[in-house]
């Protein structure tokens, strides 16, 4: 009898708590990150939806005094004990709120990753800007300005760069902490499109304070609370039939 297909996770996260000093910021959070798929983080502000993303790469190793206990496998390695954290967040890109891109030109922003990396000839390095501002939808725009400052771009075009400068390291995860709430709506739209677009080739896990961004463009959506994942489903179940009552009361806007 043929093998039933292995459901492919990115992330297996297993009993995680999450300390900053004394204070417990995430409790005993499970949750399985499928492949290929877009899984928004919801609550309200100070929950945790910030520390766990950031978890996801370890960028938390950096904050002193925070300290975590638990498992999280990242396609199937344990990221505490068998992945090398540079290495890991190469794997696991991240894109912040605010762009930052670095104060270089749209090219050598897009090539810093793939330098660092040891990639010096000219030719691939060429090739690997022009793919992954194509990716990221930035080609037609930055083309003929690649040589110019990044900061010169508007906030919309800065933010596509910042994914583009992500795409350039090939990760197979980009996490995305409120990647829009900087941004017009115009150019939310066009983050969002790529967003569905790049979830064919990459795992994305955004953290989103608009319920609208959640619904339209996740798959799975998870709802923290006090440090809790209160909830974890397929987007259009929670959002039409939330299980827990305090999910709904967020989701309809009566707090929060
Ligand atoms: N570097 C830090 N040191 C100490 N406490 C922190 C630190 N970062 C976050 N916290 C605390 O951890 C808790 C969770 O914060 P976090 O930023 O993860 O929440 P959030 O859900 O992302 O909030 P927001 O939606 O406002 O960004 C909060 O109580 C916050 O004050």
């Amino acid at each position: 009898m043929a093998k039933a297909d292995p459901v492919e996770y990115t992330f297996d996260v297993n009993g995680l708590d999450l300390y900053y000093d004394q204070t417990q910021a995430l409790k005993d959070i499970s949750m399985k990150i499928q492949k290929n798929q877009i899984t928004a983080l919801i609550g309200p502000s100070g929950c945790g939806k910030s520390t766990f993303i950031k978890t996801l790469n370890r960028m938390n190793d950096w904050i002193e005094g925070c300290h975590v206990t638990g498992q999280i496998l990242f396609e199937g390695k344990d990221i505490f004990k068998e992945v090398d954290s540079l290495a890991l967040r190469y794997r696991v890109g991240m894109v912040f709120q605010q762009p930052t891109p670095f104060p270089k030109s749209v090219f050598e922003n897009v090539a810093y990753g793939p330098r660092i990396q040891g990639i010096s000839n000219k030719k691939e390095l060429e090739e690997i800007v022009e793919q992954s501002l194509r990716q990221a939808a930035c080609w037609d725009e930055m083309k003929d300005r690649l040589h110019q400052s990044a900061l010169g771009l508007s906030g919309g075009q800065q933010q596509r760069l910042c994914i583009a400068r992500t795409l350039a390291a090939r990760p197979s995860v980009i996490l995305m902490d409120e990647p829009t709430s900087a941004l017009d709506p115009i150019s939310t739209q066009k983050i969002e499109d790529l967003a569905l677009e790049l979830k064919e080739k990459y795992t994305i896990v955004i953290v989103t304070h608009s319920m609208q961004q959640a619904r339209r463009i996740s798959d799975k959506t998870a709802f923290f609370l006090l440090g809790e994942l209160l909830e974890f489903n397929d987007t259009i179940e929670m959002f039409t039939n939330p299980s827990n009552p305090k999910t709904e009361e967020y989701i309809t806007g009566r707090f929060g």
